[in-house]
């Protein structure tokens, strides 16, 4: 199995490097592959600016169609996985809880992506997809669409209701991520807090 961390956006809510901002010691993406760690043999970083990510020690892919926003980032990351079954989250999402990405890796059979519910909201940068969604994915890309869940219509999905997903965690907590300087403020207090 295989963690991708998309790390290819503009941050432009934010101002700054999102994956970069530090919390007692931690980066965003540092306590993000800290989770993925302990559950992924392998993690792939997939962001266009190599240099700002060398420093963790993983791979890192660069998108093969620009323009594409996370969309392309899914589609670069699987390209270059070589697991059937690979985790992808956001970089800015630094709340993650493993028994929640366990629970949802073994929901996989059968399904081509497992995709986690927030209330009436999908959760597309905190699923699983098989590399199996890959021509779906190369499909919508070449029609020229760009929403993440544009390919969405072309393949098998597990869903995953907020109520199944309570009984391994707190997955609102867990999808938290940080867009703007006013979410760091929220989510940095939360961090704060917990490690008390
Ligand atoms: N590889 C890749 N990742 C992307 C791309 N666009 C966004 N992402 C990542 O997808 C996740 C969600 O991105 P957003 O928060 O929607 O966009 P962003 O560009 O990071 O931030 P804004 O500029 O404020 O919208 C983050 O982890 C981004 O790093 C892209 O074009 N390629």
């Amino acid at each position: 199995m295989t963690g991708i961390i998309l790390a290819g956006g503009k941050s432009t809510r934010m101002g700054s490097s999102k994956a970069l901002l530090n919390i007692g010691g931690k980066t965003v993406v540092q306590r993000v592959i800290e989770v993925l760690q302990t559950i992924f043999p392998q993690i792939i970083i997939v962001a266009n600016d190599e240099e700002t990510y060398r420093h963790l020690g993983y791979p890192i892919v660069g998108d093969i169609i620009s323009g594409y926003g996370p969309l392309g980032g899914l589609h670069a990351g699987l390209t270059a996985s070589s697991s059937e079954v690979n985790f992808l989250v956001a970089c800015d999402m630094p709340l993650l809880q493993p028994a929640l990405i366990r629970f949802m890796i073994s929901q996989t059979k059968d399904y081509d992506a497992v995709l986690p519910k927030s209330g009436p909201y999908l959760e597309p940068l905190h699923a699983v997809y098989k590399r199996s969604c890959l021509p779906a994915v190369e499909k919508v890309m070449a029609a020229g669409r760009k929403k993440v869940t544009s390919f969405f219509d072309d393949i098998s999905i597990n869903y995953l209701e907020e109520e199944e997903l309570v009984a391994y965690g707190q997955p609102k907590r867990a999808f938290l991520n940080v867009n703007t300087p006013e979410d760091w403020l929220t989510v940095r207090k939360l961090l704060q807090d917990l490690e008390e």
